[in-house]
């Protein structure tokens, strides 16, 4: 395998970070498209909702202007069949056009004419006109047509918009003799003027009316009335006689959401438009309230998120710190005393605990290892050397016994290196049994032996060293026989010597108890 594995740089974040990071990122994620899923839907339906009421509301004012104009006629109709009684009384005629004129108000004037075109009585009076023919064309349409009809508008010839509504008269024997005639007069107030504006308005709602021509009978604003449009879909849809809605662009370029439909009995258009920035508008006003109202619980989440996330994280946090010390003593303890609440956290600290108690295992065997003689099981010099210099640090009395085997070479020699190392085994046991539990026996090297005595004197170690000394000399040594052992005693007892200086004078006394002759104990 050429590839050698490389930790990946984990990221500076923590755990708690993270899942604060990707809970935020989800939330606001899911907001984001709640408010533009929910702003789409909104519009759409608020669109959907102003162009069906826009088209209601131009066919109620359809509806109500073709009433108007129905009961302008009906009216019409009535004086008509009491003219065509009449037709020879000048005063059945006066008092006709002074009723109809004066009576519903539909009317801002009212003509008699005669078959001709000649003017027999008109209401206001004007004596100019009456017994002269009025050249209008919509009156000569009447005239020709013979028939109950609207005309198209007409601009008299003092400026102002009329629109004639009329009704042909006949005689009981069916002859016709001439027709009643309305005017009305679109710039001024009249009463269908009142039927149109009197309708509700708001929200930048507006409705106006156009003929056949397009010209504007009715328009909000009094100064484009008489205006002839330009191209309008709604307005042609009307015409056209049709009834609906549609999504529109005005003659300004300004976005229309328009109802219309067409007048009953003439061909006029009504549309009821209004601009699309409006409906926006009350869309930003919905959407703003729809943010403000989810404020306090996104707040109330994200404190909840933010405890939520400390609580989960808090376990694996103190589980990242102690797995930091692993090798610690106090380890254990650590991982017992966290509260691992949930499945994950407690699989991982109970995996912690086992990985600690192994690894303390094996480190223990370690040191025992290091510190420990591999043929005799006796400590070995460094770890004489350890508890040494603990006594030392804790100023505690010790004394050391350095321990020689006599001629061992000869042993060797003799017996061969296995009965040797029996032998040193057999020593190591002796030391052993004669050490207390806080005295530490060591294989210094060798057939070279310590045994540390804390808190011990000189005059007992002494009688101590003898014990040895001669149990070794009363043991039966396998294959070897009898061996004796000399011993030198060193103690440091208040004298101020460092433990390699205490080590050093047991070596010399032992070198002493060589010298003069082996087999015995030399203290002083
Ligand atoms: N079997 C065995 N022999 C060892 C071991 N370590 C050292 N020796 C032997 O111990 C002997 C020590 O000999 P010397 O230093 O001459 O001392 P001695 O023969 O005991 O003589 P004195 O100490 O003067 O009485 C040598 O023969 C070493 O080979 C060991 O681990 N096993």
């Amino acid at each position: 395998m050429t590839d050698s594995f490389k930790p990946s740089r984990p990221l500076p974040v923590n755990l708690r970070g993270l899942i604060l990071c990707i809970v935020l990122a989800s939330v606001l994620a899911t907001l984001c498209n709640s408010l533009v899923v929910a702003y789409r839907v909104q519009r759409d339906a608020l669109i959907h909702s102003t162009l069906e009421s826009n088209a209601a509301y131009a066919a109620k004012v359809a509806s109500s202007i073709g009433e108007f104009l129905r009961a302008a006629h009906n009216n019409l109709n009535y004086s008509a069949k009491i003219l065509g009684k009449h037709w020879d009384d000048p005063q059945v005629l006066h008092e006709e056009a002074l009723r109809l004129e004066a009576q519903d108000q539909y009317f801002n004037s009212v003509e008699i004419l005669d078959a001709n075109g000649k003017v027999l009585a008109s209401n206001p009076p004007q004596a100019q006109i009456v017994g002269s023919n009025v050249p209008a064309s919509g009156i000569r349409q009447a005239l020709q047509e013979r028939r109950a009809l609207v005309s198209s508008t007409y601009v008299s010839r003092q400026g102002n918009l009329i629109v004639f509504v009329s009704e042909p008269v006949f005689s009981k024997a069916g002859v016709f003799l001439g027709a009643v005639v309305g005017s009305i007069y679109l710039l001024d107030q009249s009463a269908l003027h009142t039927v149109i504006s009197s309708h509700f308005h708001h929200e930048g709602t507006f409705a106006f009316v156009a003929d056949s021509n397009r010209r504007l009978l009715y328009h909000p604003n009094p100064a484009r009335i008489s205006e002839v449009l330009g191209e309008n879909l709604a307005v042609d849809a009307a015409l056209g006689g049709e009834r609906g809605s549609m999504e529109i662009r005005n003659s300004e370029g300004v976005e229309m959401l328009a109802g219309y439909s067409q007048v009953p009995d003439s061909n006029w258009a009504v549309v009821v438009q209004q601009p699309r920035e409006h409906s926006q508008a009350t869309l930003r006003r919905l959407m703003h309230d729809m943010i403000m109202g989810m404020i306090p619980a996104g707040l109330l989440g994200m404190v909840l998120v933010f405890v939520g996330t400390t609580l989960i994280a808090r376990p694996l946090r103190l589980l990242s710190a102690a797995a930091q010390q692993l090798s610690a003593p106090q380890t254990t303890e650590l991982l017992q005393r966290i509260n691992a609440w949930y499945h994950d956290a407690s699989a991982i600290r109970q995996a912690m605990l086992a990985g600690v108690q192994l690894l303390q295992q094996k480190l223990g065997r370690l040191s025992h290892e290091a510190q420990s003689d591999p043929l005799t099981g006796l400590a070995n010099r460094r770890a004489m050397e350890e508890l040494l210099s603990v006594l030392e640090q804790t100023q505690q009395p010790y004394t050391v016994l350095a321990l020689d085997i006599d001629h061992f070479k000869r042993v060797n020699d003799t017996f061969g290196h296995d009965a040797g190392d029996v032998a040193l085994k057999q020593v190591a046991e002796i030391l052993k049994q004669n050490s207390r539990a806080n005295d530490l026996a060591c294989r210094s090297g060798g057939e070279e032996f310590s045994l540390l005595l804390p808190d011990t004197t000189q005059e007992t170690a002494r009688a101590i060293a003898e014990r040895i000394r001669q149990s070794i000399a009363d043991a039966r040594i396998p294959q070897v026989g009898n061996l004796k052992i000399s011993i030198g005693v060193a103690s440091k007892a208040g004298a101020p010597m460092t433990p390699q200086q205490v080590l050093k004078l047991a070596d010399e006394r032992l070198y002493r108890a060589k010298e003069s002759g082996r087999n015995r104990v030399v203290s002083a």
